[in-house]
């Protein structure tokens, strides 16, 4: 469904990507692991077209994104962290995406909406929402517009416990229905509970691709978060 063939990407003298290439298919869930500063966020904006790369190039549904923007409609994206303009209320935010959607057909997926219970929120300006909120607006957004493939960068980080264990139900809901959701976490756990593959990045290159099943014979480990740590320990660090 996208595919990354070789994309590098540097900073300055960075290396922040080094050839990337993995193809990801529709019905799985890709967690993208790796320690802070590995690429990770980096490595998602390239597929979403957010980050250009120098090098490579990414296909989607095997077409090359270059200068083409009507595959975006098909993904929905959470970030790290939501930059909103502060004033805008949120029933304004929801309002605003869906005219640019300019879709008058669309089925729109409310589940989180509903389950966050941003309704009673509406009127609230996106510049007085705490941490939290903000993320649930984020994920409900990504939702929204029912996309075939979910970019989530750190979902969980900021929620509740059971804000996110409905934002998880979702994930594992949609993800039957065929979707491929690309997740980065540092929440072994959840991943665990999510995850039907794992990418590990370090200093920009891939080190493994590999199912969780794989990974799990593998290592002997029954657990995501022993067996990232069994790798790791294995994995030459850069200098
Ligand atoms: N726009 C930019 N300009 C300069 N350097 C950048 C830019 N974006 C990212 N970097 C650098 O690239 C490297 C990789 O950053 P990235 O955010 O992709 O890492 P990450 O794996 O997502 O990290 P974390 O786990 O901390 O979220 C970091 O050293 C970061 O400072």
């Amino acid at each position: 469904m996208i595919r990354a063939e070789a994309i590098s990407k540097s900073f300055g003298k960075l290396n922040v990507l080094r050839e990337i290439s993995v193809q990801l298919e529709a019905g799985r869930v890709v967690a993208v692991i790796g320690p802070n500063g590995s690429g990770k966020t980096t490595f998602i904006k390239t597929l979403l077209g957010m980050v250009v790369p120098d090098r490579g190039r990414v296909l989607f549904t095997n077409q090359a994104i270059t200068k083409q923007h009507t595959y975006r409609s098909q993904i929905g994206y959470m970030p790290q962290i939501g930059h909103y303009p502060a004033n805008l209320k949120i029933k304004q935010l929801f309002e605003m995406m869906i005219d640019i959607r300019n879709d008058a057909t669309m089925q729109l997926d409310e589940d989180l909406v509903a389950a966050f219970q941003l309704k009673a929120l509406f009127e609230k300006p996106l510049g007085t929402l705490s941490g939290g909120t903000k993320q649930k607006v984020s994920a409900a957004l990504a939702f929204l517009f029912n996309p075939s493939v979910l970019i989530l960068d750190e979902p969980t980080a900021g929620l509740d416990p059971l804000s996110s264990e409905v934002l998880k139900d979702k994930i594992q809901k949609e993800s039957q229905k065929g979707k491929l959701i690309l997740i980065t976490s540092h929440v072994m756990s959840d991943l665990d509970e999510l995850a039907t593959d794992v990418l590990y990045l370090q200093d920009g290159s891939v080190q493994f691709y590999k199912t969780i099943a794989e990974l799990k014979l593998e290592t002997g480990e029954s657990k995501l978060g022993r067996v990232i740590a069994q790798l790791m320990s294995k994995i030459p660090q850069m200098s």
